[in-house]
């Protein structure tokens, strides 16, 4: 789909701690995502997830443990090496709003090139790959202050692909997503052939989508596994503190079923 994807890396997280100012909000993480695994990050508000992706794509410095990718801890290694291996789609708006579309997407290509920043035959065959797989030809000469949340989201994932990424981290990429685009992010993004590791708030959305679940809880694992495993009737009670029914959907994978009486 893009040309030239590297071979995807596998992201060792090891005791990994962080406590801004003394706020115990991540304890002690380990988890081990293989090469071109797909990882679906779970836990209720609060829980962590958003600070544990920052720290794997080099935001936030931890306290104590370290993120390998490809056995090379990020915090040192140079922010361009990393930069070249792993990127990024957050839930939040890109800072650079004034940017059209397709400046925001050619800056995904920034760590890749020399030192003249120009942009070469093949870069520009990279960034049309991926502005045509996330199917944003309508908006390229848009300001980014002009689009929808769901068309930012989807401009920040064609950045992500043409870094080439070995590791795609997306925070809760689906949230401005309707259907249709939650399915296609799932054929772009999620089977790209990176290791993917994404926060997810949809048990559902993220038993299908993803190989492996980690929960987390008060910035702990709670439990981690295939999604039978771990979307159970007892995980939605014991960490997202809700009664719900879960049961095989036709597809085979868990259906939950939520009560609210
Ligand atoms: N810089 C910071 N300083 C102090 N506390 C922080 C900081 N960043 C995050 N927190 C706290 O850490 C906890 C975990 O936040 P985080 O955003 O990682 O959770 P989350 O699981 O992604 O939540 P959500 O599902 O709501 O997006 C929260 O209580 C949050 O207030």
């Amino acid at each position: 789909m893009i040309p030239g994807l590297p071979d995807p890396a596998a992201v060792d997280i090891q005791g990994l701690t962080w406590h801004p100012g003394g706020a115990q909000v991540l304890s002690d993480v380990d988890l081990r995502v293989e090469p071109g695994q797909v990882v679906g990050l779970l836990g209720p508000n609060g829980s962590g997830k958003s600070s544990l992706l920052r720290c794997v794509y080099r935001r936030h410095r931890p306290h104590a443990g370290r993120v390998l990718v490809d056995g090379a801890d990020v915090w040192a290694s140079r922010a361009p090496d990393v930069a070249r291996a792993v990127a990024v789609v957050t839930q939040d708006a890109p800072a650079d709003m004034e940017h059209t579309a397709v400046q925001l997407v050619a800056m995904g290509r920034i760590p890749h090139l020399g030192p003249l920043g120009r942009l070469s035959a093949t870069d520009e065959d990279i960034i049309a790959a991926a502005v045509h797989a996330c199917g944003i030809e309508a908006l390229l000469d848009r300001p980014a202050s002009t689009l929808s949340g769901g068309e930012r989201q989807r401009v920040q994932l064609a950045r992500a692909l043409v870094q080439q990424p070995r590791v795609l981290v997306l925070d809760e990429p689906t949230n401005h997503l309707d259907l249709r685009h939650q399915v296609e992010l799932v054929h772009i993004g999620l089977r790209c052939g990176a290791t993917v590791i994404v926060a997810l708030h949809d048990l559902q959305f993220a038993a299908a989508a993803c190989d492996h679940l980690v929960v987390l809880h008060r910035g702990e694992v709670a439990l981690h596994g295939t999604p039978h495993e771990v979307v159970t009737a007892d995980t939605l009670n014991r960490v997202y503190e809700v009664k719900a029914d879960v049961a095989p959907g036709p597809d085979g994978l868990p259906k939950v079923s939520l009560r609210v009486d």
